[in-house]
């Protein structure tokens, strides 16, 4: 860690505080009146019209002053809001501010009765706090500051910190362009455009570096720092049209985000996903081998859907990529839709609709059947299986299911034996197996002629499960009464044109791959996704990785964590334990979890440690991949 001789000039509303003072202050005095709403909008736009420069800010303070109408009385109770709205990195990184202390100023055109409370929490004492102050009268109403107070003038505060005649290097971190005019006079060496709470262009363009948090200006500076890495370096790349809650929830968490509407295709992405941490997909983006050797900062690929044979599971393992899937968010849609097929299709709904469409009344009860007391086989047991077998029977159908896994029946749903039993005994066959690439053609020319004369065949697993020729041939003959085809051997990677035998077939419903696609599950995916990845970003924990030995950890407080994964040869533990013996590390905690291939180990050591351990542990034989948290 540097330690130049540096000082450390910070702006105080919407750089050390998430919000601008007056602005709350407003929103205080101003409760329960009428005009509220129109006074705090038009005290905001002052205040941002004198952040800007667009007029003078002794004009500004005038006129909001005015419009705020605030007593002595109400700065308690806004020093009690604004402790709440401390800046989330700035409360995260206290060390700094308790080790830096002596370097530290504010200035402010705030004013000193509420920022001197605030950040005395944070070491600096009033006499390194440049700010104005209120004028009452003698009933404690505010009616004014004081004009002699040079940062109550126009560019106050480069005048402010002339008289300051600061040593060393003087660095301005602020949001707004009266601190970087610090900077343009000449005054101050460096101004860090502070945009964790507000992005003013203005101050971000003419910066020397934006930092969208203190890790951000920390780190840039060598300084101590809760994070070691600042999470807007870590770069996230969501394909395939995520939700949009999912952008949110991972921005918010403070990572730089990119969203892609469509897939890549191999070529694209192996160019695309250079310098990404973080990969979001859904099941169109196939991540080969030649795609993750050229991932060469990837940790983690998070698939939005439950599908994860896209992903080459055991290859990312090897190279230390950790993958999680939503194994559950889409379930209920998927089963929704299958219930509303079985009906569609026993009452042949869209040949009817398709011949009303095409001008055809065809009023008739051929070949149209109720549900009840119908025979329905679930092939795939699993997570989607089971709960269409609870709603079938709600609705009046015998359930019977086939499974390679010897699961329980739920309800009174009866298990075959043999794939033959279930299909020679059901009125409608639903697939739900996985999508483990031996299953290919599991429905073929055999298995078809196994099933009862006329009966209806639903396909939401995967594509490559039913051998279409087959099926378009049973259909064709009569074999087959009905088809829903939601999934197909191929599917193309984004919205568009596409074709199928299928196409053109009597009482064949196409979908074009929706089963999970509601707003509801995918809201539920852009939840549960993002939070296990924030959380072996964050943490470490992989619990419910798909690819990778789980390990759920306690968060750490006051110590640093050490994530090494490692291919599982024997003796690499004491290999990687030698090396935090010989940097005399004082190890407050270890987890290990392994599989056949890879060993995960988190290490939680005392603060202070010698740099050069994390070189020698990145050089432990057999390291697939070492990170230090914080
Ligand atoms: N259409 C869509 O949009 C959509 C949405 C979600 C899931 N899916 C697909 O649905 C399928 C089921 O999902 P899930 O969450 O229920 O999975 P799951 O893993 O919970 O269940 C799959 C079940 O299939 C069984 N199985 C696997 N191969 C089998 C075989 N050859 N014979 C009999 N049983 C077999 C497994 O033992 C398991 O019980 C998956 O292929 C998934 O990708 C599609
Ligand atoms: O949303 C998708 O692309 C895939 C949906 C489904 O097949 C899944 O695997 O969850």
């Amino acid at each position: 860690m540097v330690e130049v001789a540096r000082k450390y000039v910070f702006d105080f509303d919407s750089t050390l505080t998430q919000v601008e003072a007056l602005d709350v202050l407003a929103e205080m005095t101003l409760q329960g009146k009428s005009n509220k709403d129109e006074v705090v909008a038009e005290i905001q736009h002052i205040t941002n019209l004198g952040i800007d420069g667009e007029i003078s800010f002794t004009e500004s303070l005038e006129k909001r002053i005015k419009l705020l109408d605030a007593h002595r009385d109400d700065l308690d109770r806004l020093v009690t809001e604004l402790r709440k709205k401390i800046s989330k990195s700035i409360a995260a990184n206290k060390e700094f501010f308790d080790k830096f202390s002596d370097d530290i100023y504010v200035i402010s055109c705030g004013f000193k009765e509420f920022i001197d409370p605030i950040v005395a929490e944070y070491n600096i004492p009033p006499d390194r706090v440049y700010a104005n102050t209120f004028k009452f009268d003698e009933d404690g109403n505010i009616v004014g500051f004081d004009e002699t107070n040079v940062l109550a003038t126009h560019n106050g505060k480069i005048e402010c910190l002339k008289r300051l005649d600061l040593d060393g290097e003087v660095q301005v971190i602020g949001d707004g362009y009266s601190d970087y005019v610090m900077r343009e006079a000449g005054i101050a060496d460096k101004f860090f455009a502070y945009t964790e709470n507000v992005h003013r262009e203005k101050a971000a363009n003419n910066a020397d570096h934006v930092a969208p948090n203190l890790d951000e200006f920390l780190f840039v500076n060598d300084l101590p720092r809760n994070i070691s890495y600042p999470k807007n370096r870590i770069k996230i790349l969501l394909l395939e049209n995520v939700h949009h809650d999912a952008f949110e929830n991972l921005s918010e968490d403070g990572f730089s985000v990119e969203l892609v509407k469509h897939s890549l295709t191999e070529e694209e992405l192996v160019e695309k996903v250079k310098g990404i941490h973080v990969l979001g997909i859904r099941s169109k983006t196939q991540v080969t081998p030649k795609v993750l050797d050229a991932a060469d900062k990837l940790l983690v690929v998070g698939a939005f859907c439950i599908g994860t044979k896209q992903i080459d599971l055991e290859y990312a393992k090897k190279r230390g990529v950790v993958v999680f899937n939503a194994p559950y968010s889409n379930t209920r849609s998927v089963v929704e839709m299958a219930i509303g097929q079985i009906i569609m299709l026993m009452r042949n709904i869209f040949t009817r609709s398709t011949e009303l469409h095409q001008g055809q009344w065809n009023k008739t009860a051929a070949n149209a059947h109720e549900v009840r007391g119908k025979n329905l086989g679930i092939v795939g047991y699993g997570n989607i299986g089971k709960q269409l077998s609870v709603l079938a029977e709600a609705l009046g159908m015998k359930v019977y299911y086939y499974d390679i896994e010897d699961k329980l029946a739920l309800g009174n749903a009866r298990k075959c034996d043999t794939l033959e039993d279930l299909l020679s005994v059901s009125d409608v066959v639903s697939l739900h197996i996985d999508d483990n690439k031996a299953n290919k053609n599991f429905i073929g020319e055999r298995e078809i002629n196994q099933m009862r004369d006329g009966a209806h065949l639903i396909n939401l697993s995967r594509g490559f499960v039913v051998d279409i020729p087959a099926l378009v041939d049973a259909l064709k003959s009569g074999k087959i009464g009905g088809a829903a085809i939601d999934v197909y051997p191929t599917e193309p990677r984004i919205n568009g044109a596409f074709e199928t035998e299928l196409q053109g077939l009597p009482n064949v419903i196409l979908t074009p791959h929706i089963g999970g696609s509601t707003q509801e599950a995918q809201k539920d995916i852009a939840s549960f996704v993002p939070n296990k990845i924030m959380n072996y970003i964050n943490s470490g924990n992989t619990v419910d990785a798909v690819n990778f030995p789980n390990i759920r950890l306690p968060k750490q407080q006051n110590a640093h964590r050490f994530l090494h994964i490692h291919k599982n040869v024997p003796g690499i533990m004491a290999h990687i334990n030698e090396v935090l013996a010989k940097y005399d590390m004082n190890i407050t905690g270890q987890y290990l979890s392994t599989d056949s291939d890879v060993g995960y180990v988190i290490t939680d050591i005392d603060k202070d440690y010698d740099k050069e351990v994390m070189k020698a542990l990145r050089n432990v034989e057999h390291t697939i991949k070492f990170r230090v948290l914080y």
